[in-house]
């Protein structure tokens, strides 16, 4: 039986980390429960890969304290190594090694590894298993290093960015592919800047921006903090005059055409408020389609707390 397994899977306080004079990581505290996915969401350079790397043990802290697993993965690596599970960004293989070869060299450092070629089957790559690592896609390298991080077996997996590339259907196959792991209660977290990836996959989110946490909570907990903040969406005619139905809503609405066709009233949403707007769409002589009452969504969250400007 593994020892510590009280402990949570990852926690970490106080975590600062500095390359020269830029502060990468400044003050980060999370938790991430066992068996639990979490995800770390933020803009480019807010401090992911960083905080992921410590967590990792592949970079020292400058301060704070991490524990993985019960561990410090500082000077425990030996220990944590066989129990933990590790996606890095951008894959990380020797060019050359064929994929299955590749997979067959992790496994055989593990101790009661799953079956290499069951897995290669898995995720879609038994046709790639003569392939060397260079001449396969993005998509699959992304997914050969999945296997790699699954097939010890681990309590822990870090998934940085783990779909980037990846396309629709090897996406969900991920996605599924967290699901059953999380119910065989190993613990994930992951990065990434798929706002739906986070809301399909995760218990717990975590949103950093300038190496620290600006938010955090369930999807759900983000989504509907603020009861009085939700979405109207419709669709009709483009170029419809907002100047005229603003002043039909009540002061609390803002309302806006999105893209051409597509319209935006966010504010309280009541029963009055929708039938203001179809009947105002009826005065016009056009029909308010797909009219969807929401929450805001993880994105408009994500935005509205890290801004809506691009990052240099
Ligand atoms: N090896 C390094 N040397 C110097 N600065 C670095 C290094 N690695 C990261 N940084 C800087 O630290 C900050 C945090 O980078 P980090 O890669 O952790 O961000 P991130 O949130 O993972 O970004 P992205 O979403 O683009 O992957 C950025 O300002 C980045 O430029």
């Amino acid at each position: 039986m593994s020892p510590n397994l009280d402990s949570p899977a990852v926690e970490v306080s106080g975590l600062v980390k500095r390359y020269g004079d830029t502060v990468a990581v400044d003050g980060l505290g999370m938790r991430v429960a066992r068996g639990s996915v979490l995800a770390l969401l933020g803009p480019n350079g807010a401090g992911k890969t960083t905080t992921v790397e410590v967590c990792e043990g592949f970079l020292r802290p400058d301060a704070g304290r991490v524990r993985v697993l019960g561990l410090d993965p500082a000077t425990d690596g030996a220990r944590l190594r066989p129990r933990v599970g590790v996606m890095p960004q951008g894959g990380g293989a020797y060019p050359g090694v064929r994929a299955a070869e590749m997979l067959r060299l992790v496994a055989a450092c593990a101790a009661n590894p799953l079956d290499p070629d069951w897995l290669l089957d898995v995720l879609g790559l038994a046709a790639a298993r003569r392939t060397p690592y260079k001449r396969l896609s993005g998509g699959q390298q992304q997914r050969l290093s999945l296997a790699c991080a699954l097939v010890g077996r681990p309590e822990l997996l870090f998934l940085d960015e783990p779909t980037a590339g990846m396309d629709p259907q090897a996406r969900r196959l991920v996605w599924e592919l967290v699901g059953a792991l999380r119910r065989d209660g190993v613990a994930v977290l992951l990065t990434t800047h798929l706002m739906d990836e986070a809301e399909a996959l995760a218990d717990h989110v975590v949103i950093i921006d300038h190496g620290r946490v600006v938010a955090e909570g369930t999807p759900h907990e983000l989504t509907s903090a603020d009861a009085d903040e939700q979405q109207l969406r419709f669709r009709a005619t483009p170029g419809l005059d907002m100047t005229l139905l603003r002043a039909a809503l009540p002061e609390h609405c803002q309302v806006h055409e999105a893209a051409p066709g597509a319209y935006l009233v966010q504010g309280r949403i009541d029963p009055q408020v929708v039938s203001t707007v179809t009947a105002w769409c009826a005065q016009q002589g056009v029909l308010a389609q797909e009219l969807q009452v929401a929450r805001r969504s993880l994105e408009d969250v994500f935005l509205d707390l890290t801004g809506r400007e691009l990052r240099s």
